[in-house]
Order: C-alpha cells, then sequence, then structure tokens
C-alpha cells in the first residue's frame, strides 16, 4: 500500500490536481456468500471448478424453468443493509434488465434497480475520519463468464457463475481522491467479511467495482461523470481513478467538454478507454419480473436478523482498545482479520480476533498480544505464511503462556517451543513438548545456582570486553552476557535472575 501511495501520491498529494475538486461514486457488486444461487437449488462455484459443472436448466434459462428466491441471500443482504445502517423496505422488488450479451443466457439480468431491498445507510472510514453515504443496496443475478480464445477466434462460455447471488452496493458521489475510495471499498470488504456476507475478495472476482468519477473546478457544481466498469483490484481502481482525472482535466484545460461515458480500464497503459457514450446506452427496457412476486419481509423476520448480527468492525475496536491493547496491537489483529495482511486466501480457519478473545479469557490480554503480535505472527511473516497457516491450537497456545508467565518455561525457552510447534504441528500438551525438548526452566533451587554461577564465569571469560564494558555501566552489553548464559543454558534459566547474578560477579571482580 504505501509503495502505492508513493506512486500516486507524490509530496504535493494534496495539491495534485491544484483547483479542481474530484468526485468519486462507486457500484460494488459483491458475491453473497451462499452455498447455493439466488434464483436455483444449483450450487455456487469457485474459479477452480471445471467449467459448465454448476448448472440448472434455470441458471441456463432453458424455456419452462422458474425462479424460486433463495432465503439465504435474502438474509445475508440483510444482514450487510444492517451493518451499513441502511433503511430496510419491507417491500422490494424485482426487475428484468435485458440486453444481449453470450454470457447473459435468458438474454435479461434480473435485479432490483427500481424498488431495492434497502436505500440509504452510511458506512465511516475511521481511519480517514469521515464517511460515504450509501444510496441503495439491491439483489441481483451475477452473469455468466465468457472468455475469447484469440487464436481460434471462439467465445468460450462457463455458466458456472451464471445466476448466483449479488448484493450491488451503491454510493452516493462522497469520495474525494483515489485514497478515499481505496479506504471505501477496504472497509467495506472488512464489513462484508466481518458479518459473513461476501468473502469480498477482488483478486478472485467475488467483489468488483465500478466507479464513477468527475470533476470540477472549486467552488463549482459536479461535473459529467464517467463509470469505470469492472475494476478487480484496490490498486488498479487507485490507477483508473487517477487516470481518469487527468484524463478530464486535460479535455476541460483544452476547451473541450467531458461527456458521459461508460469505460474500460487497461491494466497494461494504466489508462481508461471508452467503451460506450450515454447516446449508445442499451436500452435496458426494465419491466417487473412476471414469475417473481415482490419480496415481502416482517418486522420481525428483520428484528431477528439485526439480533444475530455479528460484531462489526467498528465495535470490535472499540472492545479492544478497552480491555488495553494499544492502537497498534487492534490494527494488527484486525488488519489480519480484514484479509489486509499479504496472501489472504479467503477462508480463515479462525480469525485473529477470535483467536485472541479466546486466549484473553483468564488472562491478561497485554501478555496475550505480545504473544500473538510478536512472536506467533511475527514468526509466521517470517516464515511467509500468513495467521490462516497458524497450526498451534488456542489450547495449545494457551498452556505455553501459561507455562511461562508460571516460570516453568523461560520467555526465551517459550520462545523456541513456539518455533518448533510451527515447524512440528503436534497435539501433543505443551509441557511435554518443552520437557522433551530438555527446555523446562530449571526448578530454584542450589543446584540451578550451581550451574547459573558457572555458565556466567563462562560467559564472562568467553566475552572479556564485553565484560568490561558491563563493569562499567553499559546495560546493553550486560545484555549480550545474558543472551551468552541463555545460550549456554539453552533457555532454561531466568533472564532477571541472570542479570542479578551477572551483575554481582562484576562488582566483585573490579
Ligand atoms: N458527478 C458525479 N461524479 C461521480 N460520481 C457520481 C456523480 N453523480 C453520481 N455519481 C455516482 O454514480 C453512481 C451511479 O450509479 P447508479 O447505479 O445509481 O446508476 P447507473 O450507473 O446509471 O446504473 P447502472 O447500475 O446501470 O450502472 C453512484 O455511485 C453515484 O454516487
Ligand atoms: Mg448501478
Ligand atoms: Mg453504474
Amino acid at each position: 500500500m504505501a509503495v502505492l501511495q508513493l506512486q500516486l501520491a507524490p509530496p504535493m498529494f494534496a495539491y495534485r490536481w491544484p483547483g479542481w475538486e474530484v468526485v468519486v461514486g462507486i457500484e460494488v457488486h459483491a458475491q453473497i456468500k451462499s452455498r447455493r444461487k439466488l434464483f436455483s437449488e444449483t450450487l455456487t462455484s469457485t474459479l477452480s471448478e471445471a467449467p459448465n459443472t454448476h448448472v440448472s436448466p434455470y441458471d441456463a434459462a432453458f424455456p419452462g424453468t422458474l425462479p424460486r428466491l433463495n432465503p439465504t441471500c435474502v438474509k445475508l443482504a440483510l444482514r450487510t443493509a444492517l451493518a451499513l445502517q441502511s433503511d430496510i423496505h419491507l417491500r422490494s422488488a424485482f426487475d428484468r434488465k435485458h440486453y444481449f450479451y453470450a454470457d447473459l443466457p435468458s438474454g435479461y439480468q434480473i435485479t432490483q434497480q427500481y424498488s431495492p431491498l434497502a436505500t440509504g445507510g452510511v458506512l465511516e472510514l475511521p481511519n480517514l475520519g469521515t464517511s460515504v453515504r450509501v444510496k441503495q443496496i439491491q439483489l441481483e443475478q451475477d452473469t455468466a463468464k465468457s472468455t475469447f480464445d484469440r487464436r481460434r477466434k471462439l467465445s468460450h462460455i462457463d455458466l458456472n457463475r451464471a445466476g448466483t447471488g449479488l448484493m450491488e452496493i451503491v454510493s452516493e458521489p462522497d469520495m474525494r481522491s483515489p485514497e478515499q475510495a481505496a479506504e471505501y471499498v477496504r472497509t467495506l470488504q472488512a464489513l462484508l467479511r466481518a458479518v459473513g456476507s461476501s468473502d469480498g475478495n477482488m483478486e478472485q472476482g467475488s467483489m468488483r467495482c465500478d466507479v464513477n468519477v468527475s470533476v470540477n473546478r472549486q467552488g463549482e457544481p459536479p461535473g459529467t461523470r464517467c463509470e469505470i466498469k469492472n475494476l478487480n483490484s484496490v490498486k488498479f481502481m487507485m490507477i483508473a481513478i487517477a487516470s481518469e482525472v487527468y484524463r478530464h482535466i486535460d479535455l476541460i484545460d483544452a476547451g473541450g467538454t467531458v461527456s458521459q461515458e461508460t469505460r474500460g480500464f487497461d491494466e497494461d497503459r494504466a489508462e481508461t478507454f471508452r467503451l460506450r457514450s450515454k447516446e449508445d446506452a442499451p436500452d435496458y427496457r426494465y419491466m417487473p419480473d412476471p414469475n417473481l412476486p415482490p419480496l415481502l419481509l416482517t418486522s420481525k423476520f428483520i428484528d431477528i436478523a439485526r439480533q444475530s448480527m455479528p460484531e462489526l468492525p467498528r465495535a470490535t475496536r472499540a472492545r479492544l482498545l478497552d480491555v488495553g491493547l494499544t492502537e497498534n496491537n487492534v490494527d494488527v489483529l484486525m488488519a489480519v482479520d480484514s484479509g489486509r495482511d499479504i496472501g489472504f486466501d479467503g477462508e480463515m480457519k479462525q480469525g485473529a480476533v477470535a483467536y485472541f478473545d479466546a486466549l484473553a479469557e483468564g488472562r491478561d490480554p497485554k501478555v496475550v498480544v505480545n504473544w500473538m503480535t510478536h512472536e506467533l505472527l511475527g514468526q509466521l511473516m517470517s516464515r511467509n505464511q500468513t495467521f490462516s497457516h497458524n497450526p498451534i491450537s488456542v489450547a495449545q497456545m494457551g498452556e505455553l503462556i501459561d507455562l511461562v508467565q508460571a516460570g516453568t518455561v523461560t520467555g526465551t525457552g517459550g520462545k523456541s517451543v513456539l518455533r518448533h510447534l510451527l515447524d512440528n504441528p503436534s497435539s501433543t500438551s505443551v509441557h511435554t513438548i518443552a520437557e522433551q525438548l530438555g527446555l523446562l526452566a530449571l526448578e530454584a533451587g542450589e543446584e540451578t545456582d550451581k550451574a547459573l554461577n558457572d555458565w556466567c564465569k563462562q560467559a564472562i571469560s568467553a566475552l572479556p570486553k564485553e565484560a568490561e564494558a558491563a563493569r562499567k555501566g553499559n546495560e546493553r552489553v550486560l545484555n549480550k552476557l545474558v543472551g551468552r548464559v541463555m545460550k549456554l543454558s539453552q533457555g532454561r534459566v531466568d533472564a532477571i535472575r541472570t542479570k542479578e547474578v551477572l551483575s554481582g560477579m562484576l562488582v566483585q571482580g573490579k
């Protein structure tokens, strides 16, 4: 992210487009995380599945087949609407939007353009201290997928995606820069994941954005918007917005006007290109779908959905800060869950926040979060892994923390046990593993004192220069001697006790 901001936002960030105001509104299409499609019993598919293996006669628009609304899709869209504080309509309706393209077997898409499930709402962007209003949320069908084989001049149609449930979430034109647009999309992604209504994975196509961009001179009314279709990464969305802004400014500066267009984005050239103008916009001939009655919800149904809402990111943040975690701790845990760490694979075994919550049950939250962020996540990261790869159960991690807190294993020893567990996942008790590895702390007593004395002496004679500096009060060098003792003892002695013994010896040796 930092890298991209450097590309897009050089030091004159605030003055990128002096005298101009940029206006952005986004239409997000998010695939609903239901096992079945919106109007058929067919199981939804993932990208890795063979083409045309998830298709019922209805999905292929065979004559005589009829739609049947999947209630799970309604419930998940409802959760989304509740999370966005939208007004939910007890009555909504389905329209047919006609157009003719090979990826749309019936010749129309069922959508809720005119009478959507919900209107209004707001998405707060806490990182930017601002918010974006939501215009409407509607249910609609996804299309099939067509790919063109240039060599053989053939179009391939894969109907697996046809009829999958989508939520179209339309924002008001409230964003003023590519960065705000990016933050909106990321925050929305985290929200959809938190309520479980969508994976929100742009790279895998389960979330796609159309961005509407216009520019106007400061103080003047908004300009004419152009819509850039089907952006499938936040990075490309930011580049597309920036390049579109430059295009509009250049046009107006040259005395021309912007005409309302639908545009595509060329990733290689980092610029947008014209798909069609408003004049040749298709006439969608919207009509109510005669096969689908209006969707009527009861207040009770909405209340039940409201009561079963999981904790939303904003509340999670507040709660974690409340138990004493730092902003930074919270950012790390929540970033892991929202998939902002690299390599998010969409399927989290257990979220980092849930893992933390389970561990913090009866333990000091600060101690727990240190183990999680510094040790566990740190070790996973150095292995190029994400939290979803974590093989250590809550019970094991909890036992490890308890052993260290009780002094049964030293902090250093505990870190070794953790590394061992990551490399050799097992369900054996952590105490047994520490014992097998010879990492149980030496019990206080005469023998341990004697061993500790020996190791301290060895460390001092092995590092005479350091010993001399430490004698003169150099704390950092003293830690080096402590480190040596730790190594000699294989992390089985207490660091604070070691420091005491070492200091004592150095003073005596004066
Ligand atoms: N002046 C403007 N500059 C930038 N964005 C704008 C401007 N005016 C409106 N928008 C945004 O354009 C989007 C319009 O989306 P909407 O779904 O309502 O209509 P549409 O794009 O005409 O329909 P379709 O769903 O067929 O694409 C909204 O996100 C809105 O915020
Ligand atoms: Mg739209
Ligand atoms: Mg649009």
